[in-house]
């Protein structure tokens, strides 16, 4: 399998092996890397494969898009990540062993999908942990070292330094926004005294520290001498990881390959929908695919008008949702090199807009047929309704979700589906959000036993202005 990227043209972009880009991150020309082909899952696979446990899943489903480690080795490094020891934090009567359970809120109709039992809380764990393992074995073949550049809104920092930390060869530079995590996630990066693990706190949002990573590796020269790589979902190796829980989801809520599954993604950087939009298009029968955002609503407003404009630093809310409160979702680009035929000379016309800090704007083009045919809908939520949501669903179901699954529940139920499950992604536990669960509940959420009393541990977090070249000279100076 080679990877182009989206905004390559053949000549002046060569496509890639996967191992390449697993430690390139961006494509040199700024782009995201993707397949050449989305390769395709028979009927038979898909028979074949709902017996089988995540990590066979997670072998199976990442050999079609990995050619260049053994098979043995895959399968080891699939064994090894995904083990109920790992994803240890299931709810009660829930199987730990299916790593991703499917708890249903209503038999047949409405379920969670468990993606947040790992060791952090959050569904990036699902493909962090993977990632972790995977430059650990890369990077061990080539002799090479790797700094990780990344951004975080407040999931994807503790899931890359809990993935990473006391990893060989691997140093980890998170930028995270000052002041606006929860503080159950500010403790869980900050509290970390790892030797390889740097946290600097900009002040600004989510977006002007993904400006900065991408700035960084965009510098050609700097990428190449400090060895510079990405965990943020620009990284297509986090993608295909989260392409996995996908079909997971699917033969959990089923029980045939006959039938349609619609999941609810709470998103934000577009790197998680993007996963169940490409395994929909590699022939999982997925019959739609529902977006929801908080009040940062630039994807909800592009999926509803065709008019895609990501909003500025003093136009993104500080919310609830905390890790979705973005306005400029990188995977983005991704799903719109597909919907635009694949025509990297387009998106680059499309991101020259984007990067230009305009909008761009689809309406009257032939582009908006094709977009119905994609199986997306919308929806936005907001802090009233994500705390209505949590109550309803605790005294509804008794079951306790977090602010952004919350975001994800509140759009679903309003985009029923019919003739199938719907199936809410369940991005984060509760225990991570517990200001907003007193606010909704007037109680407190249980904090797992092995991450108790972290709130109360010291902190060490570097706090400078949203600026590429202090950043630059912070990684100069440690590496
Ligand atoms: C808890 C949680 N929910 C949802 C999202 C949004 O996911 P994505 O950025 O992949 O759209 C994030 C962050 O990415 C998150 O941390
Ligand atoms: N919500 C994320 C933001 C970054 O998303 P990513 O999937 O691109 O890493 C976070 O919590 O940090």
């Amino acid at each position: 399998m080679r990877y182009l990227s989206t905004r390559g043209d053949a000549a002046s972009s060569p496509t890639q092996s996967f191992c390449d880009i697993l430690l390139g991150g961006l494509a040199p020309d700024g782009g995201l890397y993707l397949p050449e082909t989305y390769p395709q899952v028979s009927r038979a696979e898909l028979d074949a494969w709902r017996q089988l446990s995540y990590a066979e899943l997670a072998f199976a489903v990442l050999s079609k898009f990995i050619d260049d480690i053994p098979p043995a080795d895959l399968k080891a490094i699939c064994d090894k990540t995904y083990t109920a020891q790992v994803y240890c934090h299931a709810r009660p009567g829930d199987n730990a062993a299916d790593v991703t359970p499917i708890h249903w809120l209503e038999q047949g109709k409405l379920a969670l999908q468990e993606l947040s039992n790992g060791p952090t809380l959050a569904f990036k764990d699902m493909a962090m942990q993977l990632l972790g393992n995977l430059f650990e074995y890369v990077l061990a073949k080539r002799g090479e070292e790797i700094n990780i550049l990344g951004a975080t809104s407040g999931d994807t920092g503790s899931a890359a330094e809990y993935a990473m930390r006391g990893k060989k060869g691997v140093r980890v530079f998170m930028l995270s926004p000052d002041g606006k995590m929860s503080a159950f996630q500010r403790a869980q990066m900050y509290s970390l005294q790892d030797e390889n693990i740097h946290n600097i706190a900009v002040r600004g949002m989510f977006d002007d520290a993904q400006d900065i990573v991408k700035a960084v590796s965009n510098d050609a020269a700097f990428k190449a001498k400090y060895k510079i790589g990405a965990v943020n979902s620009i990284n297509w190796a986090r993608v295909a990881a989260q392409i996995v829980y996908y079909f997971k989801g699917y033969f959990g809520a089923t029980e045939n390959n006959d039938q349609q599954v619609a999941f609810c993604v709470p998103s934000g950087n577009f790197g998680n929908i993007c996963a169940g939009h490409i395994a929909r298009m590699m022939g999982l029968p997925i019959g739609k695919l529902i977006l929801a955002t908080n009040e940062n609503n630039v994807l909800d407003e592009f999926f509803k008008t065709g008019v895609y404009r990501p909003r500025k630093t003093a136009e993104t809310f500080v919310t609830s949702s905390p890790s979705m409160d973005i306005s400029k979702a990188s995977n983005f680009e991704r799903f719109v090199f597909d919907l635009v035929g694949r025509d990297p000379a387009k998106v680059r016309e499309l991101w020259a807009q984007v990067d230009a800090g305009n909008a761009f704007d689809l309406r009257g083009t032939p582009y908006m047929d094709k977009l119905a045919g994609f199986a997306f809908v919308s929806g936005a939520s907001s802090h009233a309704d994500r705390l209505a949501t949590i109550r309803s669903c605790w005294e509804t179901y008794g079951v306790m979700i977090d602010t952004h699954t919350a975001d994800g529940l509140k759009v679903a139920r309003e985009n029923p589906v019919a003739g199938m499950p719907t199936v809410v992604l369940e991005t984060a536990l509760p225990a991570k959000f517990a200001e907003t669960i007193r606010e909704a509940l007037g109680r407190e959420p249980e904090v797992p036993a092995d991450l108790q009393g972290l709130e109360k541990l010291a902190q060490r977090v570097e706090v400078m202005d949203p600026d590429v070249n202090a950043v630059k000279a912070f990684i100069q100076a440690r590496v």
